[in-house]
């Protein structure tokens, strides 16, 4: 059975307050949320411990957004497993676009960091996705096998969560074609050794896509930056139908 996973990725947005703000909206609405499903905030570091404390025993998980390959050492501005574990979190994301575009994540040290999530206990979102460039040079499926073959070197594909993230559908209310995602996500299944994966589409995914989207049938779950940030428009989508 492929497991559901509608995870938040609030990206470098709320503060302590603002997030403690944020549950006292979110967690009332999801009283009736069928079990089947897990939620999950990826939030900033910064507001993992307060979000910990207040989240224990409610259905919503903890994801970290990064996490270095090391268990510890001389990597200023990291951190590593055993801190994320430590504090209850149980999710992180890999290898989003953002880290590979902006901060010289390579599929090598992503590979690295979905190690070391897993020897940790954490269960991480590799994403993966074609830029519009690609996309327009008829490259995205070679350019996701390719990810997925150098990002998966030795990791256990029974502890993995994938998020297909188109890169032009992010942030940009551009997005993509929900028969489209279930196509390139199919592709994804095809390549990976367990079929079993949950994979994700990410990418716009907002309260009025959500249904469209979570009922085609390879797609197992989303990924939701900026509309993850409103509590009761997080919720909608949460409680998709
Ligand atoms: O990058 C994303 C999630 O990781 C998607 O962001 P948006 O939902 O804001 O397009």
């Amino acid at each position: 059975m492929r497991k559901i996973v509608i995870a938040g990725n609030w990206k470098m947005f709320k503060t302590q307050a603002e997030s403690v703000e944020f549950l006292q909206g979110f967690l009332p609405e999801l009283e009736k949320t069928p079990q089947d499903r897990q939620v999950v905030l990826c939030v900033p570091f910064t507001d993992l411990s307060v979000l910990s404390k207040s989240l224990h025993g409610s259905l919503v998980n903890l994801g970290a957004q990064n996490v270095h390959w090391e268990e510890n050492g001389a990597y200023t501005g990291e951190i590593s497993g055993p801190m994320l574990a430590e504090i209850g979190v149980s999710y992180v994301i890999v290898g989003h676009s953002e880290r590979r575009q902006y901060f010289g994540e390579t599929d090598h040290t992503v590979n690295l960091r979905l190690k070391a999530a897993q020897k940790y206990g954490l269960t991480p979102i590799l994403c993966v996705g074609e830029t519009k460039q690609q996309r327009d040079a008829g490259e995205t499926e070679s350019l996701i096998i390719t990810q997925l073959e150098k990002d998966l070197v030795d990791v256990d594909q029974e502890n993995l969560v994938i998020a297909y993230e188109p890169i032009w559908a992010i942030g940009t209310g551009d997005t993509c074609e929900s028969l489209e995602a279930n196509r390139v996500i199919g592709l994804i299944r095809s390549q990976l050794r367990n079929p079993n994966v949950t994979i994700q589409y990410g990418g716009s995914v907002k309260p009025d896509n959500i249904d469209e989207i979570m009922a085609q049938p390879e797609i197992d779950g989303v990924l939701v930056g900026g509309a993850s940030l409103a509590p009761k428009g997080f919720a909608r989508i949460v409680n998709f139908h």
